[in-house]
């Protein structure tokens, strides 16, 4: 049996933070698993070096489904993003140590490829309708089928998914949270004139996908949803917050536009609901915040049963070790939709070297045996952590709403 001898974290910040953890084997084979908590890295980190790591070593690292279960039922307190994404990234790991010992990539242990590769979708912003459009064909002419357009909203400062002055997009900006503010009225003005301005700019050849990022009231998304179905959208992501899962029954009564949930859940338990009442088309989970491959696996085979396929979240707070895993789970798993792309700039490429690639608006996870992705720990080692907060937003009135 491989025996785990040693798990260490490695925390590094190649222009914004990773949490990785590398679990090494008897024999010298390691395994690596992103346990990367946007705004809440440490807090992870500490979970798996002072709490998870002592379970671990002289465990086989053969018995995935033992140590997964070990890990979620012995803590005795359940689910939540720290714990879960602390076992995704020994899951994830594990699985790259199977890969790796059996000379196998990963995605032929999950039964091998159930598509040639996974369609992903690009992202395209810009302070006004115009400008985003002008991305948005750029993406296009890169060979991408599926492009996510968000812009800036008149008479408000910033918005959502919208990057200052022509910048990347990254939200996790400040030392600490930036306050933005949201008005919901000057919002759903100018969404269903974007998609009008991008079907008459681009054809109706391209999936076109929104994420209003949990802003809306059930009502609100209804008549969002509604107003955008003569632009025939991929999907509308996280109208409303999804604690309450019956809300979507509402948004459901009242638009065809299909629904993509789930970023922010971190087990089925989150999912089951919306899932089995049919109330969203696609399920965002991820392996590194929904406790790894495993479970990922598990929530896919339960959203299968109700015609509710994959669009995993994939925006660059996920490390290249998170998209590796993502690419193997969605070459194999019946019922992919999508996948978001969101490319890692040199910096992080360079820390983590990977087989992934992406030709004509497709990505594959590659042959190497594993998860097909290394961490070059020497660099990693040259960027120290930097506390990274996600914004806070208000209503105009001062009053705190969601980000
Ligand atoms: O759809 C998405 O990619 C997102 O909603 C993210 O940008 C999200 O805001 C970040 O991952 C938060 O860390
Ligand atoms: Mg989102």
């Amino acid at each position: 049996m491989p025996k785990i001898v040693s798990a260490r974290v490695i925390v590094t910040c190649p222009g914004r933070n990773f949490v990785t953890l590398k679990i090494e084997c008897d024999d010298g084979t390691t395994g690596l698993g992103d346990a990367t908590l946007n705004g809440r890295e440490l807090s992870v980190a500490s979970y798996l070096t002072d709490h998870v790591v002592p379970c671990l070593i002289g465990r086989d690292a053969h018995r995935i489904e033992d140590v997964w279960q070990y890990l979620y039922k012995g803590a005795y307190w359940r689910r939540g993003p720290v714990t879960m994404a602390a076992i995704a990234a020994v899951d994830t790991a594990l699985w790259d140590i199977k890969g790796k010992l059996a000379g196998l990539p990963v995605y032929q242990l999950l039964g091998g490829a159930a598509r040639d590769a996974c369609m992903v979708y690009a992202h395209a912003n810009g302070t006004t309708i115009e400008d985003t459009i002008e991305v948005a064909k750029a993406e296009q002419a890169k060979g991408y089928k599926a492009i996510r357009l968000q812009c800036g909203v008149p008479g408000l400062a910033s918005t959502y998914g919208v990057a200052k002055h022509g910048a990347r997009y990254e939200p996790a900006d400040a030392d600490l949270p930036s306050e933005s503010v949201w008005s919901t009225e000057k919002y759903l003005r100018v969404v269903p004139e974007l998609f009008k301005a991008a079907r008459e700019a681009m054809g109706w050849d391209v999936h076109l996908l929104h994420d209003i990022h949990h802003r809306l009231t059930p009502i609100e998304a209804g008549r969002l949803g509604k107003a955008l179905e003569p632009y025939n959208l991929f999907w509308i992501e996280d109208p409303t917050p999804a604690e309450n899962q019956e809300a979507f029954k509402l948004i459901r009564h009242h638009t065809t536009t299909p629904i993509a949930v789930g970023e922010v859940f971190n087990s089925i338990w989150d999912a089951k609901d919306l899932i089995q009442n049919q109330l969203i088309d696609y399920i965002r989970a991820t392996v590194v915040h929904a406790g790894g491959i495993t479970h990922l696996r598990r929530i896919a085979s339960l959203a299968d049963l109700y015609q509710v396929r994959t669009g995993c979240h994939g925006a660059t707070d996920l490390s290249p070790v998170a998209m590796a895993a993502a690419l193997h789970f969605g070459l194999s798993v019946p019922n992919f939709g999508v996948q978001e792309h969101m490319p890692h700039t040199d910096e992080t490429d360079a820390v983590f070297p990977h087989a992934y690639s992406f030709d004509d608006g497709m990505m594959h996870p590659g042959e190497a045996p594993g998860l097909g992705v290394d961490i070059d720990e020497d660099l990693a080692a040259t960027y120290d952590y930097k506390r990274a907060y996600l914004p806070v937003a208000r209503l105009e009135d001062g009053t705190l709403c969601n980000w």
